[in-house]
């Protein structure tokens, strides 16, 4: 994999006080569209126990991105929780591509025995997604598993037909993730279908993330160290949530993933594959040693941002996050 573009910016005091004597902004390109975005771009933040990420998408606020930033200090100066495995199980991300694509994915994706799938995307029909979801188990095989993320486009009564298609397309769905916006839809949606129900957005971005396993809303919880404000309220999520947690990363570079394998190696409970397979959907990398799946698993360690930095991101990007870094520090 080639190396992201990446550029030292100033560390900002707010910053430097609290451990960062290093700061990159990165930028590298998505094989396929995913999230409606093309290329992904953040921070990275050095300190002493190396290397955090700080990357929330565009559309978040200052104040919904200071957990990403409180993620991405606590990555690079707290030491990562004790691994109780040595193992974690990944799936393979599919994104909305055609069923040809979905099944190359899952042929390069290093062994993944269980694919995620999107669905309900602007981008693609019910009759589409099932054919995506039907090519992800000609490719599988009955021993593989299929869960599919609708990311909350969809309302009560479309989850519940659509569900029960991709079910039969799927010959079996592990779970659906987020069918519906909100933790009363996701309610009563998992009261009239029999696969189960995983809750992401309702645990990442609601002001109570434990507020959905509280309702007997989810089977599941997704959760992502970047959203959640780091690898410790992570974990504080997931215990206090009592149900079983699927770590998921937020598109991040090799960076974020290998805090991701850390926090999903610490978990007392693992039943379910990770989504931390991601760095398969970049053009680019900001490690020499990128994280990358082999029999369907991740090795947890720590990940270096160790491609040369050419100064090469654009210069209007830099100066982007460098407004937006000082803004978010407001918010810390
Ligand atoms: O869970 C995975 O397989 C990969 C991560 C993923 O899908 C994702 C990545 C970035 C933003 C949102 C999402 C999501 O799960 O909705
Ligand atoms: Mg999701």
């Amino acid at each position: 994999m080639k190396s992201a573009a990446l550029t030292h910016v100033q560390v900002p005091e707010a910053l430097r006080r609290r451990g960062i004597d290093e700061v990159l902004v990165f930028q590298a390109g998505l094989r396929h569209r995913f999230r409606r975005i093309e290329v992904r771009d953040g921070l990275l933040l050095h300190g002493e126990q190396g290397w955090g990420e700080c990357s929330p998408f565009w559309d978040y606020g200052a104040t919904e991105s200071a957990s990403w930033l409180h993620a991405g200090l606590e990555a690079a100066t707290r030491p990562l929780p004790a691994p109780v495995r040595d193992l974690v199980e990944v799936n393979v991300t599919i994104p909305v591509v055609s069923p040809t694509q979905a099944r190359r994915l899952i042929a390069a994706s290093g062994g993944c025995m269980t694919a995620k799938v999107k669905v309900a995307d602007p981008g693609s029909d019910l009759r589409q997604d099932c054919a995506r979801v039907a090519a992800a188990r000609a490719e599988l095989g009955p021993e593989g598993r299929i869960r599919v993320d609708a990311n909350a486009a969809w309302s009560v009564d479309e989850a519940v037909a659509a569900v029960i298609e991709l079910d039969a397309a799927a010959e079996g769905l592990e779970y659906v993730e987020q069918p519906c916006p909100s933790v009363e839809e996701l309610a009563r949606v998992r009261r009239r279908i029999t696969v189960p129900v995983a809750a992401d957005e309702s645990v990442r971005r609601a002001d109570d993330p434990v507020a959905v396993a509280r309702a007997g809303a989810a089977d599941i919880v997704i959760v992502k160290a970047q959203p959640l404000g780091g690898v410790a309220r992570a974990l504080d999520v997931v215990d206090r949530a009592g149900l079983d947690a699927v770590v998921s990363s937020a598109l991040d570079t090799s960076v974020g993933l290998g805090i991701g394998t850390a926090l999903a190696a610490s978990l007392p409970r693992l039943g379910h594959a990770c989504g931390l397979a991601t760095i398969e959907l970049f053009t680019g990398d900001v490690t020499t040693s990128p994280l990358l799946p082999e029999g369907g698993a991740l090795v947890p360690r720590r990940v270096e941002a160790d491609q040369p930095v050419h100064q090469d991101v654009p210069r209007a990007l830099v100066d982007r996050w460098v407004e937006r870094l000082t803004a978010i520090c407001h918010e810390l």
